[in-house]
């Protein structure tokens, strides 16, 4: 018994907060959709929500038209952030971004409540370039990614609050990426029950747009 556990576990084609459609699209994306889940400590994690929370208490959760992306959220950019804070954004620009990347110079702050969620969307590739880095606070959640020419090819990451994801490369520019509603909140069999979730997200530019240029950039991305 012990051996057949073993042996399952090694032939295991990921690591098990990332799930695919087969082990093709796992080995492929190995590199460009990342999971670090407790890549946050607790007081980190309590640090981030705790500088967040009265910047996002002040506004007021959005139930957008039906072609919106988010429904159920509010949201800030910042860029003016606590020692405390810098210090854990610089560890996921080493943790996530090369030394050629510039990062937007706001952080995307996205509070979803525990009925929102995100459809299925590409970041637009005009404001953000190859990498997509976020944190998730709060709430576990699922996050499925579809090619978008072949829809049968697909990955979901488990992220568990204090974890990092990354998106770069194939997984941010041939794949769609959303945040499962409650329904739909499942990681294969397992249920992922869905609470309010606070995501921060860092952006690199896209290449050969200089940190001046940023300052044009809309709200989101
Ligand atoms: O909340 C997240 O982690 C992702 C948000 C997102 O996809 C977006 O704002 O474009
Ligand atoms: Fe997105
Ligand atoms: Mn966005």
């Amino acid at each position: 018994m012990a051996a057949t556990g073993l042996l399952a576990l090694r032939t295991l084609p990921g690591p098990s907060w990332v799930r695919g459609s087969g082990p093709s699209v796992l080995s492929r994306l190995r590199d460009a959709a990342v999971v670090r889940p407790g890549f946050l400590s607790t007081a980190e994690e309590e640090t981030l929500s705790r500088e967040l929370e009265p910047e996002l208490r002040r506004r007021r959760y959005e139930y957008d038209h039906w072609d919106a992306a988010i429904h159920g959220f509010r949201e800030t950019e910042k860029s003016r952030w606590s020692e405390a804070s810098r210090a854990i954004l610089q560890r996921v620009q080493a943790a996530a971004f090369g030394p050629g990347q510039t990062l937007l110079s706001s952080v995307h702050v996205l509070d979803l409540e525990a009925r929102g969620y995100i459809k299925p969307h590409v970041d637009s590739i005009k404001f953000c370039g190859a990498t997509i880095a976020g944190l998730s606070l709060l709430s576990p959640s699922v996050m499925r990614l579809v090619h978008t020419q072949n829809p049968g090819e697909w990955l979901e990451l488990l992220l568990e609050p204090g974890s990092l994801y990354i998106l770069r490369d194939s997984a941010r520019y041939d794949f769609s990426h959303e945040i499962l509603r409650d329904e739909e909140s499942f990681f294969g069999e397992r249920r992922i029950p869905r609470g309010r979730r606070i995501s921060v997200i860092c952006r690199s530019l896209p290449e050969g747009m200089g940190p001046g240029e940023s300052g044009q950039l809309p709200p989101a991305c």
